[in-house]
């Protein structure tokens, strides 16, 4: 801790006394999360910030909202570049407690700040404090914590298309959310129109529900196939990607137009699209010159018994939404439209977000494309919507620890195109390798991750998709208590996903089990390794049998004959003994010391606060 001991600075007390007067000003309607977070002393003299405006009895600002340009400064300064502030404090508040200042910058000058050490970029330790604590399953509260280059993009005017890209866990969704919320607060055309969030998973979509409210927002917040509402719901996945390629393909919009210019008389979007597949011929006939006969093919499907039996997929529900729109059905619009995870937005995707809103903002990272199709650029996708776009590109990594940083990129062609996102946490050091006997590879990785979670972590177990059946069913089978991820079940210690469903999540540990089965040697496969191995905050542990796939071959060890035997060593005494030691564990046991030595060197550093 360096000498400064924040928990006796003297400006707790002057703080306390503001949050007091805050709460009190704010009465019976005082929220539960605090009135304050920061405060910022520049030329325009000293200023409290919060999630919303506080005024006293005579209608002066007591705190100012993060969203107001009175709060500016408190975001566009830093440590680095102080830019006339001098005063920029982030306050830490618990219950009605102030329980911790942490000054960015003092005086002028940077103040309490993290050490340059290892090219760890220059933050505030408030934000690296952030960053320890311990996952809890939902993405952290970053409101007190924006930089500069996020609040940047947060502002940029609500109209036409706005792309935010960056590595992964630079806090791309963090942003677009407060950039929505922003929107929302400044923004009279936004507000009146509403906004509209697309998110994939169930996780996101409860995360956005959580956190637009604390952001003083509303927002309607779907996925992508809930967006039409027809009686049709997904029931059912394209198990070959090609499927859902050519659904997602643009050139639907024209067969579905001329299927509906050759439809007499009243029909559903349902009995149309289950009567397009089902007839070969028909579908040659509409879409001869724009579909090979082998696109078609992988269209035609028996159709069911009736609509509601269709196993729908989510692409079928996009097709049904522009047949909707098609037969003259009116579609509901918006003001702003945030788009998470948008690499994975095939064209008819984007249409039916275009025709809801041409304003978007789009969050997302081509090299994290997990959907049947990647884009090469942004500007495919862009042009479905206003005609204006611009990018905002992040480059500060949260979560990702360096070494797992370095590792994952090998699995881009040249690195990415991307620069290197410079990664403010060091992790648990270089990612563990276990080589297992086949067939042990799950159930020693599960193992290994039943051990980091009894520690306080989260972990992730990530598998191939064709690999996770067996796998829950292995765990039922053998009493290990798993989360079911494509369920969208994070709640449980340790959660077992399978690699599709990997995007946009965050764990403490990801232990990976046989990255050549997601790997795959196709590019696809490569992306879907690169996002499993981005979701750990802390460590990365990787559980295999075969061979290890490109880009990780150099990590490769011949399995050993026995297990050193490590009870019957002498007592070490010296520390290049107990290093000697340490070296002599299992990469899983490694893995466990690392993190008690960890956890009892947090418990002792909060005790001595
Ligand atoms: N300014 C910030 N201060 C503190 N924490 C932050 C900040 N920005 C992002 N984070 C944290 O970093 C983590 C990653 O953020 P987020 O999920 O928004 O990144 P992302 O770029 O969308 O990730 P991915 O695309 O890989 O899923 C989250 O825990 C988030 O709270």
């Amino acid at each position: 801790m360096e000498g400064t001991d924040v928990t006796t600075h003297p400006a707790l007390d002057d703080e306390q006394q503001q949050l007091d007067r805050s709460f009190a000003l704010l009465g019976d309607g005082a929220p539960d999360l605090p009135p304050l977070f920061g405060r910022i002393d520049d030329a325009g003299g000293s200023r409290y910030v919060g999630r919303t405006d506080v005024r006293d009895e005579s209608g002066d600002a007591v705190v100012v909202a993060w969203h107001a340009p009175e709060a500016g400064a408190f975001y566009q300064a830093c440590a680095t570049e102080p830019a006339g502030v001098m005063l920029k404090r982030v306050v830490t508040v618990s219950g009605r407690q102030v329980i911790a200042v942490h000054d960015e910058i003092a005086d002028g000058a940077a103040g309490d700040v993290s050490s340059a050490r290892d090219q760890r970029p220059v933050v505030g330790k408030v934000v690296v404090a952030a960053l320890e604590q311990f996952r809890t399953g939902a993405l952290a509260d970053a409101t007190a914590t924006l930089r500069p280059e996020q609040y940047d993009a947060i502002r940029r005017p609500a109209r036409g298309v706005l792309v935010i890209q960056g590595g992964p866990g630079t806090g791309k969704t963090i942003t677009a959310l407060h950039r929505a919320a922003w929107l929302a607060a400044n923004d009279d055309a936004v507000r009146a129109g509403g906004l509209l969030v697309v998110a994939p998973t169930p996780t996101l979509r409860n995360y956005v529900a959580d956190v637009l409210p604390r952001l003083g927002a509303e927002a309607v917040t779907t996925d992508i196939g809930a967006l039409y509402d027809g009686p049709a719901t997904v029931r059912g996945r394209d198990t070959r990607p090609e499927a859902a390629r050519v659904k997602g393909s643009a050139v639907m919009a024209m067969v579905l137009r001329r299927l509906v210019e050759a439809t007499d008389g009243p029909a559903t979007p349902e009995d149309l699209l289950r009567g397009l597949y089902a007839d070969p011929a028909l579908l040659e006939r509409l879409a001869d010159d724009l579909l090979k006969a082998g696109q078609r093919d992988v269209l035609y499907r028996e159709p069911a018994p009736s609509a509601a039996d269709e196993p729908w997929t989510v692409d079928d529900l996009v097709l049904l939404d522009e047949l909707a729109h098609l037969l003259g059905r009116a579609t509901p619009r918006f003001g702003h439209a945030v788009v998470d995870e948008a690499q994975n937005l095939s064209p008819m995707q984007a249409r039916a977000i275009a025709r809801r809103c041409r304003d978007v903002t789009l969050a997302g990272d081509l090299e994290c494309s997990t959907g049947p199709g990647k884009h090469d650029e942004w500007s495919e996708l862009t042009g479905y919507f206003g005609s204006e776009w611009g990018e905002a590109t992040l480059s500060l990594g949260y979560r990702v620890p360096r070494p797992v940083v370095e590792l994952s990129r090998r699995q881009l062609p040249d690195g990415g195109p991307l620069e290197l996102a410079r990664s403010l946490r060091d992790g648990l050091g270089l990612p563990l390798v276990r080589r297992v006997d086949p067939g042990d590879e799950a159930a020693v990785a599960l193992s290994a991750g039943e051990a980091a979670a009894g520690t306080g972590f989260k972990v992730g177990v990530v598998v191939a998709p064709a690999r996770y059946d067996e796998t829950l069913r292995y765990c039922q089978s053998a009493g290990v208590k798993v989360g079911d991820g494509r369920d969208g079940d994070l709640a449980q210690p340790v959660t077992l996903l399978p690699a599709d469903l990997a995007n946009g999540l965050e764990f403490d540990a990801i232990a990976l089990v046989e990255p050549a089965e997601i790997g795959d040697g196709t590019e696809l496969g490569r992306r879907l390794l690169y996002v499993a191995m981005t979701r750990c905050t802390q460590s990365l542990a990787i559980f295999h049998s075969a061979p290890l796939p490109a880009g990780m071959e150099h990590l490769e060890r011949p399995a050993s004959p026995q297990e050193p035997e490590v009870e019957h060593r002498p007592r070490p005494a010296r520390s290049e003994d107990l290093y000697d030691l340490f070296k002599l564990l299992r990469d899983d046991d490694r893995m466990l010391v690392e993190v008690l030595i960890r956890r009892l060197l947090r418990d002792s550093l909060e005790r001595e606060d």
